[in-house]
């Protein structure tokens, strides 16, 4: 006789690990004399596939956030989970197949065309040190500088582009490597504003999961999923950017005047911003 099937219903499947999941996170910067705690108790998980903005004024702790994702700086409390594993315990070629960073303003290889510079987001695949690109790696690489519509700048030296150029450049290899977990470190910085549109369009359209930090706050209404509003260190919300963006919000992170409504056609928030009125 056939054993009856376990009951399988909605209630009875595992929910998809998340992504990545921080809790108490403290992270302290400057090392043990004269440091001091730049992050402090930061939690949040998310889900695989969504495109989480971390917003927050100058200083407030977004660029070390990202780090301590990366791997890149130890945290001094708590935990950090990529896909389950502690980024620091995984080697850095197995990392870097999970995931990628675009910092703020990362150096490119000065000498190296645009085609070197995004191939180098290959080198985590290859199967040994000394293999060259195969043909996939180029068609990869092809097609990262297309989304990033760098092609006819592709046999350009890195040190002959524009600020922008060179930020869809370093955007591009990292596409190129091909992470399930994309950082970017304010990759609007420097792109006008078509460019940066055509990037937010890319990234919701990539399917994996992709942290950025962000200044502009109407992009950020307009394309993330969920934001993080963090200010001297601390997460003060984690929403949906209708519940994110609420002027006292605003207000406390900021020092703004906020009017948040909708545009009666489409339905998408707009945010009003100026400064506060002197007291
Ligand atoms: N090596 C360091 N030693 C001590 N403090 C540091 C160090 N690097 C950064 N900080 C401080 O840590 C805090 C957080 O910096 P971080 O770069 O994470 O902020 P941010 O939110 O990314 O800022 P921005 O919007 O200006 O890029 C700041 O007060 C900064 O001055």
């Amino acid at each position: 006789m056939t054993p009856a099937p376990f009951p399988t219903g909605p209630s009875q499947k595992p929910s998809p690990p998340a992504a990545i999941a921080v809790e108490g996170l403290d992270c302290r910067l400057g090392g043990s004399l004269g440091g001091r705690t730049v992050l402090h108790q930061v939690g949040f998980s998310v889900p695989p596939g969504i495109l989480l903005g971390i917003l927050g004024p100058n200083g407030s702790g977004k660029t070390t956030l990202l780090r301590c994702l990366a791997g890149l700086q130890a945290p001094s409390a708590g935990r950090i989970r990529i896909e389950g594993e502690d980024p620091r315990a995984l080697r850095p070629v197995e990392l870097a197949r999970r995931l990628a960073l675009q910092a703020q303003d990362s150096a490119a290889a000065l000498g190296f065309t645009v085609r070197d510079v995004v191939g180098m987001g290959r080198l985590a695949h290859r199967r040994s040190a000394f293999a060259g690109p195969g043909p996939e790696d180029r068609a990869i690489v092809e097609d990262a500088l297309a989304r990033l519509e760098l092609t006819a700048l592709a046999d350009r030296p890195v040190e002959r582009l524009s600020g922008g150029e060179r930020q869809r450049t370093m955007i591009a290899r990292a596409l190129a490597q091909r992470p399930r977990i994309l950082l970017l470190d304010e990759p609007t910085n420097h792109l006008d504003i078509h460019h940066r549109f055509a990037l937010l369009d890319l990234l919701r359209g990539l399917g994996i999961t992709v942290v950025a930090t962000l200044h502009d706050i109407d992009l950020a209404a307009r394309w993330c999923d969920r934001i993080l509003l963090m200010k001297d260190g601390r997460l003060l919300s984690d929403a949906p950017p209708d519940a994110a963006l609420t002027p006292e919000r605003l207000a406390a992170v900021y020092r703004v005047a906020a009017t948040v409504d909708r545009h009666p056609g489409n339905g998408r928030l707009r945010i009003d911003l100026s400064p506060l009125p002197a007291t």
